[in-house]
């Protein structure tokens, strides 16, 4: 077993940097009780970059993460940037370009909500009596966020927009690929999202996963539904899914509706793979501009993503789950950020980002 690994860090703006720093207790902890050797570096990206650097995502930057074995990312973004050209803004010219650059093709989003914990969700408990568990899987690296051509022109009223959604079998196919080995190891069910009763890239999307599924997976039950009906079901019965399959842009808004059924945004983590596995590992939702720097953010969907980071491409799928059963010990204890706490009669201690990065450490070191 390797037991020398190198992590790029990637705060970001708005509550990256302070979520981090919850992560980075987190593989602190794990370095020395397990005795890891775990190097992490820490570089300016985003907003920050911009101001400092006068670009989004400097090549040293990426050369650094080049030579890491995964990117532990914060988020980026905020309404400082917001007046930049899309390329000179921080969630093109920083996250999506090294998306692109790494072939971070299959972004995995793990919607769980342990039995114990159904209060958190906004959802009826008798609708999910036994928690949640289904696996959100999103293609990242195609669709409309990269279609060319895009633009703007024209003036006054006639001024217009326009993005170009394009989708490659290739890219339909190894996503799908993913989903269904997935499922294999699951509950062996895909519900592929698309709106193929109008869009052509849809079509193409619903024809190539049918066909991938009859060839390979027919052990697999495969279920299509469109996107408006998807929302509508994931909220009526999120415990009828088990893989979810997206392109791009739906995956990106079913993926925030999923985390707030399971209580919020601040929990849901994500891991952006390529096919060796070198990963991006990020919480699902963004900087947060409006709790920033006031140690409120949630920073489990942070530790959650660094217990990812840890499964995929460190392979210690070990410490993966002794993070992350620490993270659901502390909200069993009680323990909550103001994002997740309810007025149930269950326990709860309603705590600040830091003091929630704390406690899990301190469940890692009683492991
Ligand atoms: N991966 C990334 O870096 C992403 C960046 N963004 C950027 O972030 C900025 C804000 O975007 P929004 O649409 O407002 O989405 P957002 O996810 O940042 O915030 C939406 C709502 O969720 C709350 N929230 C988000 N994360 C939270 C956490 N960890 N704990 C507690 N509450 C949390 C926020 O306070 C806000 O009320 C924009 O500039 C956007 O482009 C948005 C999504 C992803
Ligand atoms: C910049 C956005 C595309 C990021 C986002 O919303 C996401 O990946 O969920
Ligand atoms: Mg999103």
């Amino acid at each position: 077993m390797k037991n020398n690994y190198r992590i790029a860090i990637l705060p970001g703006d708005g509550i990256g940097p302070e979520i981090i720093n919850q992560a980075l207790k987190i593989i602190n902890a794990i370095k020395n009780k397990f005795k890891i050797n775990i190097t992490t570096t820490e570089h300016i990206i985003g907003g920050k970059a911009i101001n400092l650097e006068g670009s989004p995502l400097s090549k040293n930057t990426i050369k650094c993460c080049e030579q890491s074995d995964a990117i532990l990312f914060g988020s980026v973004g905020g309404p400082q940037w917001d007046h930049l050209s899309r390329i000179e803004r921080p969630e093109y010219g920083a996250l999506l370009t090294l998306r692109k650059h790494f072939n971070l093709f299959a972004n995995l989003r793990p919607i769980y909500l342990p039995n114990n914990l159904i209060h958190l969700s906004p959802i009826k408990p008798k609708i999910i009596p036994n928690g949640l568990n289904i696996a959100c899987v999103r293609e990242l690296t195609g669709g409309i966020y990269f279609g060319q051509p895009h633009g703007q022109s024209g003036t006054g009223l006639k001024e217009y927009a326009f993005d170009t959604a394009i989708y490659h079998r290739f890219e339909i196919e190894r996503i799908a690929h993913f989903a269904f080995k997935l499922a294999q190891k699951r509950h062996k069910h895909v519900t592929s999202i698309d709106k193929a009763n109008v869009l052509r890239t849809s079509m193409l999307w619903r024809k190539t996963v049918s066909k991938l599924a009859t060839h390979y997976y027919p052990n697999i039950k495969l279920q299509h539904l469109y996107v408006d009906n998807a929302a509508m079901q994931l909220i009526k019965n999120p415990s009828a899914f088990d893989v979810i399959l997206c392109p791009n842009l739906f995956g990106d808004i079913l993926s925030d509706e999923c985390a707030m059924i399971c209580g919020s945004i601040g929990i849901l983590p994500s891991a952006s793979l390529n096919e060796n596995n070198f990963g991006l590992y990020e919480p699902a939702g963004g900087s947060a501009p409006d709790i920033a720097g006031k140690n409120l953010a949630n920073p489990i969907a942070q530790i959650l993503s660094a217990a990812l980071l840890f499964r995929y491409s460190l392979q210690l799928n070990h410490i993966a789950t002794i993070i992350e059963k620490s993270v659901y010990e502390a909200l069993t204890l009680g323990y909550r950020t103001l994002d997740i706490s309810t007025k149930s009669n269950q326990p709860n201690k309603i705590i600040g980002t830091n003091e929630m990065g704390d406690i899990i450490t301190s469940l890692i070191y009683k492991k």
